[in-house]
């Protein structure tokens, strides 16, 4: 039992969250429903059955013996012997409880731990040859990747782990690692064997997967915590203001966008980093991913805690590409854009680890994606892109399964196809986003940023955060512009009497900004950065539209022109996004 004393700190501490709390919740029954739910009595019953096992589990007790559930009934059938005395029979009844059987039943699973993956026996001939370099390693399979790249070894025609993704199984289970040397899975040789030829085993394996390694460390390879690691800070940091950094002339500060190197991690909660190309800096302290990580979480914006009430406003709707208007398009961007809530996650913005990328003028130009929320302005502004230089900047074409109209032409307006052809492509997964308006699909297809590389343009998409992912690749290394209302005044002071056009069934389809919409405008910005802001190179705020136009040409030209531009890691190993994603494609991809 609880203690008193304990119980009370148990209340305490419940009412001091309650207290913590009351500022953030805005809404008096969103008060009382935490307040309901903390004081129940069932969670302070769980408290103190946590607290027990808590204490019981400090002396780590083992268990006495494997088999309670056969040892009781044995028991019962001697007992039967024993003639039917009240005290017996009472023991008998107890034994027999469906409940106290699978309670003993439980017991003897723990016990035996039969909770835990069992794992095969190494193999006995595993280590025949060089027994202090092979290392057999084991993995439970899910249904999920293992997480890791292979590559065949130029030189040595070896098998190698190429990449380890992280947070992936092989990477949470810490046993295989960049470099290493694979030499069978599941027993079976992989000498003399492509990367290709290596996925179908891994496809068909199910349950555990043995791996024969060599270690890259005990290779003469160069280990991969050499490796220099770089990162682009996702948060502005002031050492001045932060009074928990433990030495403050030893803190750098940095902005959101700044890349750093890594030369310390060996402490969790101070990294050491130091700017990049600067030979005189120093290596200093930052917040580590962890520490900032609870520093968010702490914070949590006001915009996660309490999500906003945006609703869906009759006018604010997106066309889904230049210029176009349409109904569709409108229709279409329209669900996807305030859908963002519902397909967007929570990343705390910390850091994202960068490589450096040298451009070959060979190469095709990156994508650009611009984002932001209904009315801001992006169709503007990558209207005025390609106004002002129609030889670099190129737009998608949309495909519809519409008739094509008198005055419209294919492969100019629309690309018009059967709706089999586009359920097909819908199948493969060929579309970045799609929609249905009036009984016709539309979308955007993953050909039609092709075809626009391919003409050597830089392809200009408007689409929402959510779909980024997509295009996350090494092939389109999109640049993913956020273009962000000013504050309220001056949106009110630049969209006084700007029009835009709304709903087809609005009573007034194009009609002046509301107060209703700029407020609307500010908060789905504010939520759009807080789910999807890790995913954005540029923040342009779009206040004086000129003024935001010629910072968007200044940043993608300079982007372009830098010597080194720092892209996401998990590009490295991006698999291409054709689409059709045959083996083919993924060969290297475990
Ligand atoms: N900075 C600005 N100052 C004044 N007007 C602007 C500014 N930016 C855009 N506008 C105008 O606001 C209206 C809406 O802009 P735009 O169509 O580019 O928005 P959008 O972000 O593409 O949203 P939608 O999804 O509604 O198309 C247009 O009339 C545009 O000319």
């Amino acid at each position: 039992m609880l203690s008193r004393t304990e119980h009370r700190g148990v209340c305490r501490l419940l009412s001091s969250v309650m207290s913590g709390t009351e500022s953030h919740a805005d809404r008096e029954e969103d008060y009382r429903f935490l307040h309901s739910m903390l004081m129940e009595k069932k969670l302070h019953l769980l408290f103190k059955i946590h607290e027990r096992l808590k204490r019981f589990e400090k002396r780590s007790p083992i268990p006495v013996q494997e088999h309670a559930a056969r040892l009781a009934s044995d028991l019962v059938e001697e007992l039967i012997y024993h003639g039917w005395r009240d005290e017996v029979k009472e023991l008998v009844d107890l034994f027999s409880k469906p409940h106290f059987k699978s309670l003993l039943f439980v017991h003897d699973a723990v016990a035996r731990r039969d909770f835990e993956p069992s794992l095969p026996p190494v193999p006995e001939d595993a280590l025949v040859e060089d027994e202090d370099s092979v290392k057999i390693v084991s993995l439970v399979k899910t249904k999920e990747p293992l997480g890791a790249t292979i590559k065949r070894d130029k030189a040595t025609g070896a098998i190698v782990v190429a990449r380890i993704m992280r947070g992936g199984a092989a990477d949470k289970s810490g046993l295989i690692h960049e470099g290493d040397e694979l030499k069978e899975v599941n027993g079976v040789s992989l000498e003399n064997r492509k990367p290709k030829e290596i996925l179908p085993l891994l496809v068909l394996s199910q349950g555990n997967v043995t791996f024969t390694i060599i270690p890259a460390s005990s290779k003469e390879e160069i280990p991969s915590s050499k490796k220099k690691l770089f990162v682009r800070a996702l948060f502005d940091y002031d050492a001045n203001e932060d009074p928990s950094v433990p030495c403050r002339d030893a803190a750098v500060s940095f902005k959101r966008g700044d890349v750093l190197q890594i030369v310390s991690k060996e402490d969790v909660t101070w990294w050491q980093a130091c700017y990049l190309g600067d030979s005189k800096s120093r290596a200093g302290l930052i917040p580590s991913q962890q520490l900032q990580e609870r520093r968010v979480a702490l914070q949590r914006p006001k915009a996660l805690f309490r999500p906003r009430q945006v609703k869906p406003p009759a006018g604010l709707r997106r066309s889904f590409r230049l210029g176009r208007k349409s109904s569709w398009a409108r229709e279409v961007a329209g669900s996807r854009r305030w859908s963002g809530g519902v397909h967007g996650s929570f990343h705390p913005p910390t850091y994202i680890e960068v490589i450096p990328y040298h451009r070959d003028p060979k190469d095709k130009h990156r994508l650009v994606i611009l984002v932001g929320p209904n009315g801001v302005g992006v169709s503007e502004l990558k209207r005025r892109l390609l106004i002002s230089d129609p030889d670099r900047y190129g737009v998608t074409v949309p495909y519809t399964t519409r008739e094509k109209k008198r005055l419209e032409n294919e492969g100019t307006d629309y690309h018009f196809v059967s709706v089999h052809m586009f359920e097909e492509d819908l199948l493969n997964h060929r579309f970045i986003e799609y929609g249905r308006y009036r009984g016709h699909y539309y979308g955007t297809s993953l050909d039609s940023v092709h075809r626009v590389m391919a003409d050597g343009k830089v392809c200009l998409l408007d689409a929402h955060p959510s779909t980024i992912k997509h295009v996350y690749t090494s092939e389109f290394k999109p640049y993913v512009v956020f273009v962000k209302p000013p504050c309220i005044e001056e949106l009110r002071l630049t969209r006084r009497r700007v029009k835009f056009i709304c709903d087809e069934e609005d009573t007034n389809p194009v009609r002046v900004f509301s107060e209703e919409d700029l407020e609307d405008m500010i908060n789905l910005a504010e939520t759009m950065e807080n789910q999807y802001g890790h995913l954005f190179d540029k923040v342009i705020v779009n206040g004086d539209v000129a003024g935001a136009f010629r910072e968007l040409k200044a940043d993608l030209e300079k982007t372009e022109a830098a010597e080194v531009q720092w892209l996401p890691a998990e590009w490295n190993c991006s698999p291409p996004t054709t689409g059709r994603r045959s083996t083919g494609h993924l060969i290297d991809w475990i």
